[in-house]
């Protein structure tokens, strides 16, 4: 019956998606009626406000990120539910530090780890050095997201492709930023968040070629028709199983894994787009977040420019690790036995301040705003805050059935001003005082769950903070950013994105002023 239910809901798609929205929207009812009572979920504390069809959804993206939960946080604790879009199962939403451990640290890690190569990124330095000197004027404008997606594209290309995007500017690199560019803004508007509901409730949708859900996926396929291909026929034959050892790259372990019938041709193509697009994506965000802050904030701006300055001099890629040498051997270590825990602490001990930026960028902007997982079996959640339930028992667990949906909302919990007191201020200085104690209650890098936590977490996180301090470091020693006049807002297309007020179809955009040193 839902098959065919599904079937007319396809036909009108095709022709109408006014009709179709109609048409599911009837089926959600349905299922609203049916419902999922008696769950344990459907104990919790529901905020007021959720609509009929949206549930509490519409509301969450019509703010901007984490503020909606954040306000509900504060009136029912760390625990709660809300009402999902189109009467899909109401979802658990997860502050709770304890919790959270249980959640992020209970699955098997089955995911190949990558190995780290050398990069080198004077070249895109040198090359933003031009671009500023050939306006011809002392200081110039830019969205410095174009700047750091070039810088980004090209280190993941070097470290794990031995590919050379060309400091960002080969055709290639060009058309999966283009790419990228053209998936972001129709995902941030509100068809992209309606295709969403859509999507999550009836996953089937996902192959119908509606605008909203097919521009995601350009980007990767842009990927996976062009430079994957090429990579995979340049380097099919340099590789050899018997020599695992000999090669530490990424797309060496790939190709390997593939040519020993342990990775399909299709899974080859899937490993390759998904790295070059999360290497290089939140890294883009995560330093032109920084570099737009610091054009606000020249006394930040300034110490970490003495901070560098006091060590490196003029560095480039190649200075930055010879005149670090605990840091090269950090990075050595870690190319020497991936698997092993090179303490990125270390990286503090050496450059305490430039690590503080990082660590604050990433508290206020965290690449990923919500995380959602799906229970697979019956689990009970232990919680260190208990929460009171509807029949005014008070309970330290929650208990969630198959297909529960929890979410974990990153950046409101990063922005909670009850756990960081002036949570809305950019003020890498925290990260040198001692952290509040309810702050170090949470798991994660640094107590933040930016990179997510346990056998799931990010892969790439190490890299993507060393290519952050060597990146930023050069950025901040050859040039000073300045402030530009606009509101920037935050808009969620997947990663976490800026938009300036009045010119939204721009696109992303953090445009700062630029000055030689
Ligand atoms: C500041 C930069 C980055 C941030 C904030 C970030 C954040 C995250 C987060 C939160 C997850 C977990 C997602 C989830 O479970 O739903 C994740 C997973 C992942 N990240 Fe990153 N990431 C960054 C950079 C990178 C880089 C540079 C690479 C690769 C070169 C990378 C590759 C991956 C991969 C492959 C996964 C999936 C891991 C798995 O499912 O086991 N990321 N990242």
């Amino acid at each position: 019956m839902a098959h065919l239910l599904y079937s007319l809901v396809f036909c009108y798609l095709k022709s109408n998606y006014g009709l179709a929205l109609l048409a599911l929207g009837f089926i959600s009812l349905a299922c609203l009626c049916i419902g999922r009572a008696g769950s344990f979920v459907q104990r919790l504390p529901l905020p007021d406000g959720h609509e009929l069809i949206w549930g509490h959804e519409r509301l969450v993206f019509m703010h901007e990120p984490g503020h909606a939960f954040r306000t509900w946080i504060a009136k029912l604790g760390p625990t709660f539910r809300i009402k999902a879009a189109f009467g899909a199962p109401d979802i658990l939403v997860l502050s709770d530090p304890t919790g959270i451990a249980h959640i992020l640290q209970r699955k098997i890690f089955d995911y190949l780890r990558s190995f780290v190569h050398e990069s080198h990124d004077s070249l895109v330095l040198n090359d933003f050095a031009t671009f500023v000197e050939n306006t011809g004027s002392p200081s110039c404008e830019l969205n410095i997201l174009t700047w750091t997606a070039k810088a980004t594209l090209n280190v993941v290309g070097r470290v794990a492709f031995l590919h050379d995007f060309e400091g960002g500017n080969s055709r290639e690199a060009q058309d999966i930023i283009t790419a990228r560019r053209a998936g972001i803004t129709p995902a941030a508007r509100y068809a992209g968040f309606l295709s969403l509901m859509l999507l999550r409730r009836f996953p089937i949708l996902n192959d119908l070629p509606i605008q909203a859900i097919q521009a995601q996926g350009t980007a990767k396929r842009t990927i996976q028709a062009g430079v994957a291909k090429e990579m995979i026929a340049r380097n099919k034959s340099f590789v050899n199983p018997g020599e695992k050892r000999e090669h530490r790259d990424l797309l060496s372990l790939l190709l390997i894994a593939s040519l020993e019938d342990r990775l399909s041709a299709d899974e080859l193509s899937e490993q390759i787009s998904t790295f070059i697009m999360t290497g290089h994506e939140a890294t883009t965000m995560t330093l032109g977040f920084t570099v737009w802050e610091l054009s606000r904030n020249q006394g930040i701006q300034d110490r970490l420019r003495e901070e560098l300055s006091d060590f490196t001099g003029e560095p480039t890629y190649n200075d930055f690790q010879s005149r670090l040498p605990y840091l090269d051997a950090v990075l050595k270590e870690t190319l020497r036995n991936f698997t092993g825990e090179p303490t990125y602490n270390d990286f503090q001990s050496r450059l305490p301040y430039l690590d503080a930026v990082l660590k604050e960028t990433l508290r206020k902007y965290p690449g990923l705003p919500y995380m959602e997982r799906v229970a697979t079996k019956h689990d009970i959640i232990p919680l260190g805050q208990p929460v009171k339930l509807s029949d005014r028992s008070v309970t330290s667990q929650v208990e969630v059935s198959p297909g529960q949906i929890v979410l974990i909302p990153i950046i409101a919990i990063q922005r909670l001003n009850s756990l960081w007191k002036d949570a809305e201020k950019f003020r890498p200085e925290r990260w040198l005082e001692d952290l509040p104690s309810e702050v170090k209650q949470y798991p994660g890098w640094s107590n933040l769950l930016v990179f997510s936590d346990g056998p799931r977490s990010c892969v790439g996180s190490r890299l993507a903070m060393f290519q952050y301090k060597v990146i930023l470091s050069g950025l901040v020693t050859r040039f000073r950013f300045g402030a530009v006049p606009g509101e920037v807002t935050l808009k969620i297309a997947s990663s976490i994105q800026p938009w300036i007020k009045g010119h939204e179809a721009r696109g992303p955009q953090l445009p700062v002023s630029i000055q030689l040193i």
